[in-house]
């Protein structure tokens, strides 16, 4: 679909972020009663590019590829899917590199965004394209907590939800990650503030510092371990100068997103999930959860540590009634929601099920 015009975002913080573009990507068609589109919504570092092979405006492939087609799990010759870059994000949608209304890019006065700005961003997305109600919102991580978002926003607009490997709020620890990697790139010096676009340098150490830090809550430590060990990476032990494998591995990882990823928007990203609180003002999780009736899978990972699987046993158990707990056995860690494609595929197949029956 490409660029879509929201206009004017009203953010949680009261200020206001004019003109809002949003990156869209459709797949499959629209049905005569409109009752058919799915919204497929990414995590930190997605886009809206949730399956086909990388390409000139997509450096990776898509996060979710294959799950989505004529055929596929999420079949296209029956569901309209759409995905849009959250606001905030460098893959098109209006953040902190776009320009402003003044003609220059927006560094360091670009407001914070919260989970729910975003999913407001995506309602005026929806209002525009003339969606009342989604079959289903579906997502992992930051893509999790904007569909729980989504149900507990507006609950009249979703039938269904898929909410993987996330909690009903930050949690202590994963604020503190997140901290902990926003100053990574905020103590860069080409960091300038926020305001290094333009100047022809970025701090790409600190972004690199920062998913470091990142993906080692993203793995499992079993995992990482059996993979890796202490073993040294080539022929020249650390004792001696040389590198740890794992070593080797992030600055491989980091290398990767400095390469496809803005620090600017990894910041803002990340202050996003930390403000992440169904909640808030809301007289908080536990009320407004025993009030949610929208019907939806709870997926959990087993060796997920950033996103515990008792988060996910929390969030099904206070959604009384209206979700159903599903666990996915992988040592993959937080990232199973993207490499565990068998897992992820029965989940979307009895979230499918789920939106037939809701719908
Ligand atoms: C969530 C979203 O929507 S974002 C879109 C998809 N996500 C991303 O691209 C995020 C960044 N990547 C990731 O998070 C992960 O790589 C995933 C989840 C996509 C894939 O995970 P896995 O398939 O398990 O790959 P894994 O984490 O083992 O990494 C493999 C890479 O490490 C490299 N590697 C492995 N060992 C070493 C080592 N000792 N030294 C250097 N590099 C190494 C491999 O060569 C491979 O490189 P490549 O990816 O360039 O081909
Ligand atoms: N690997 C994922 C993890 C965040 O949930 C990403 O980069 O978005």
């Amino acid at each position: 679909m490409g660029l879509v015009a929201i206009g004017d975002l009203e953010m949680e913080s009261g200020a206001l972020l004019p003109d809002v573009t949003l990156a869209v990507q459709r797949w499959g068609e629209v049905s005569p009663r409109g009752d058919n589109v799915i919204l497929a919504l990414h995590a930190l570092t997605g886009d809206s590019h949730v399956t086909g092979p990388a390409d000139d405006v997509h450096p990776v492939p898509g996060w979710w590829d294959g799950l989505i087609g004529p055929g596929a799990v999420v079949d296209t010759d029956e569901w309209c899917v759409l995905a849009a870059n959250a606001v905030g994000g460098c893959q098109g949608s209006t953040g902190p590199g776009s320009l402003s209304p003044d003609g220059t890019p927006w560094g360091s006065r670009f407001p914070s965004v919260t989970i729910r700005d975003q999913v407001n961003a995506e309602a005026k997305l929806a209002d525009l394209l003339g969606i009342g109600r989604f079959a289903s919102v579906l997502g992992g991580s930051m893509g999790g907590a904007r569909a729980l978002e989504w149900a507990v926003s507006y609950p009249d607009r979703v039938a269904s939800a898929l909410v993987l490997a996330v909690g009903a709020r930050a949690t202590a620890d994963q604020i503190g990650t997140q901290s902990a990697q926003i100053l990574a790139i905020t103590t860069d010096p080409n960091w300038c503030g926020g305001d290094y676009y333009g100047t022809g340098k970025a701090p790409e150490h600190g972004l690199g510092v920062a998913r470091r830090i990142a993906h080692l809550t993203y793995r499992g430590e079993e995992e990482l371990d059996s993979r890796f060990g202490n073993a040294p990476q080539g022929e020249v032990s650390p004792v001696h100068g040389g590198q740890y494998a794992i070593q080797s591995y992030l600055n491989h990882q980091a290398g990767k997103l400095v390469r496809r990823f803005d620090a600017g928007s990894y910041v803002v990203l990340s202050d996003s999930l930390s403000s992440h609180d169904v909640g808030r003002g809301r007289g908080g999780v536990d009320a407004v959860l025993a009030k949610c009736d929208v019907p939806t899978i709870v997926g959990g990972i087993t060796s997920d540590r950033l996103y515990p699987l008792r988060l996910q046993e929390e969030l099904a158990a206070k959604l009384a009634g209206c979700a159903e707990l599903r666990v996915l056995h992988t040592d993959k860690g937080h990232d199973g929601f993207l490499t565990d494609l068998d897992g992820v595929t029965h989940l979307l197949r009895d979230t499918m099920e789920l939106a037939r029956r809701s719908i």
